[in-house]
């Protein structure tokens, strides 16, 4: 076998030739097509654009969203309602920082998704848990309902209000505010944009934990708010395990201080759990700390296609037994998927005519070692038959095409149509067989049926069609949720619940549960002040 070119980051895609197989070198022409996602212009925030959810088409002239409240037929709920002697202290407590203007709020108002809207008429941009905590004590006494917004790139409707919810952006709290080389622990502000976090750790020879393909937008605060999953959980593990503290404001305004920077530590409850996962209902966290991994030396991607998903899932099975500790991330898309980002972006597939396609990363110490792993690996997957066709990147740009494949999905779906997406957590090997049982219930009432996802068991599910209809929507709910259950699987596995699953919980979670859910947060917010209708039903 050919062995690999050892000429740094410079070296080019990969190629591998042998009587049984093909790696294509196809790395210009790539280059041609790929276009770098843009995204939503922010207008508070002068950061680079590249690398962000892209909404490039939509973003210069927003579509009309209906009223969330309209589309799903919600009360409001009895706060008070934004007042002039309102506006007036808060903008002598953070001057200039108050926006009113209906036009630069309509950003704030609407998810990237484009599928819900409130109709807030304040939104503030604090810089300090001091500020947070000034702004919920008054809050609190007045009983102005508030909506804690991050990069507002949630896909369930829990980033952006219902009805008038104040919003308290975490935009201007993006300051780091320590690293410590040796424990590769870092404190910052929830503000901080997780690609940002992430070229400031490179730097010092380190990388953020989490990775996601909203990752030019999106904020640290609401990452660990919705306990974010992404690409790399399969190596580095949920934010449950390397968030080690956080500082959190709570509704009445007392400020939170459990930013312990410590990995052991069993000094009674573990109350920052409490705020990972919980959406801006129980807290606004405004401070986090976290445990960074060192910065691989040697990162390789490989990009190959499957005849089956049993293939997708023996090849899952081998990689783990071959490239175990190396092995950083592995995703799979169905051909469906693949259309898509070929269609709607213009993206070029490198290794055509498969239904299945997966995207393996290794990361690791000893680029000698690595590849010489990878190549075995290779060479064992295809004389196997497991793997019919691949290609390899070693280089950084390539590494990023290969990967937009991946994560442009969600964005190639938006341009499909009406997109009915779901987020579920099943036995790895049950995985696919909801993408197929779906697809025969629908029929030719879907445009697309499409499965991709992480092979930690978390399938995204999503469904389009050219409008909105209730009869289908009635043919995927409950169904994918009765379906999810059967297999003790979750019905939200990385996006939350938000606004728009907060209803199914109990398909995941007794009666029991859910119950004592509602307890803590009327504990925590008995005024229901921090992002109401989000996450729990309301208690009966
Ligand atoms: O859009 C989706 O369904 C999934 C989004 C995200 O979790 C991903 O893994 O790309
Ligand atoms: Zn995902």
């Amino acid at each position: 076998l050919p062995r690999w070119q050892m000429n740094g980051h410079k070296r080019p895609l990969a190629v591998w030739t042998s009587a049984t197989v093909q790696w294509t070198l196809k790395q210009k022409k790539l280059a041609e097509l790929y276009r770098i996602p843009m995204s939503r212009p922010s207008i508070l925030s002068g950061t680079s654009l590249l690398g962000k959810r892209a909404l490039s088409t939509t973003s210069s002239s927003p579509k009309e969203v209906m009223l969330t409240s309209e589309q799903y037929g919600v009360k409001r709920l009895p706060f008070s309602h934004v007042s002039d002697s309102d506006i007036a202290f808060f903008e002598h407590l953070i001057p200039g920082r108050v926006i009113t203007d209906p036009d630069e709020l309509r950003l704030f108002n609407v998810d990237w998704l484009q599928s819900v809207r409130g109709c807030s008429k304040m939104l503030l941009r604090p810089r300090t848990a001091a500020e947070i905590s000034e702004i919920l004590r008054y809050c609190n006494k007045r009983k102005l309902a508030v909506n804690p917004q991050g990069g507002n790139t949630g896909l369930v409707g829990g980033s952006v209000p219902v009805f008038d919810e104040i919003i308290i952006s975490t935009a201007l709290m993006n300051q780091v505010i320590s690293f410590n080389s040796v424990s590769g622990i870092l404190v910052c502000q929830a503000g901080c944009i997780l690609e940002n976090l992430n070229q400031y750790l490179e730097e010092l020879d380190f990388i953020m934990p989490l990775d996601l393909g909203a990752k030019g937008s999106c904020h640290i605060g609401g990452n660990v708010a919705t306990n974010a999953g992404g690409l790399r959980l399969l190596r580095y593990g949920s934010l449950r395990g390397t968030v080690l503290g956080l500082e959190v404001v709570l509704a009445d305004g007392s400020i939170l201080n459990c930013l312990a920077s410590l990995r052991k530590d069993n000094t009674g409850y573990d109350l920052k759990q409490l705020f990972i996962g919980s959406e801006g209902t129980l807290g606004i966290i405004t401070a986090v700390s976290i445990l960074c991994p060192r910065k691989p030396k040697s990162v390789n991607l490989v990009f190959l296609g499957c005849q089956s998903f049993s293939q997708v899932l023996g090849t899952f099975t081998t990689c783990k037994g071959m490239l175990g500790e190396i092995l950083s991330a592995y995703e799979f898309m169905d051909d469906k998927c693949m259309k898509l980002v070929e269609n709607h972006l213009k993206l070029s597939n490198p290794v055509t005519g498969n239904p299945f396609y997966i995207l393996i990363e290794t990361s690791g110490s000893n680029t000698v070692h690595d590849e010489e792993k990878l190549n075995n690996f290779l060479e064992h997957v295809m004389a196997s038959g497991l793997v019919t066709d691949g290609t390899v990147a070693t280089e950084d740009k390539k590494i990023k095409m290969l990967w937009s494949l991946r994560e442009r999905i969600t964005e190639a779906l938006t341009h499909d149509g009406c997109v009915y997406k779901y987020d579920l957590s099943l036995p790895v090997e049950r995985l696919y067989d909801l993408v197929i049982d779906t697809r025969a219930r629908l029929g030719k009432t879907a445009k697309n049926v499409v499965g991709y996802g992480h092979l930690d068991g978390n399938l995204h599910l999503n469904i389009t069609a050219e409008s909105y209809s209730h009869s289908l929507l009635d043919a995927i709910e409950p169904f994918v949720y009765e379906w999810t259950a059967q297999y003790n699987g979750s019905i939200s596995a990385e996006h939350g619940l938000g606004f728009k699953k907060k209803h199914y919980i109990q398909y995941s979670k007794p009666q029991e549960a859910v119950l004592l859910m509602q307890q803590v947060k009327a504990m925590l917010d008995p005024k229901g002040i921090l992002n109401p209708y989000k996450t729990l039903p309301a208690s009966s």
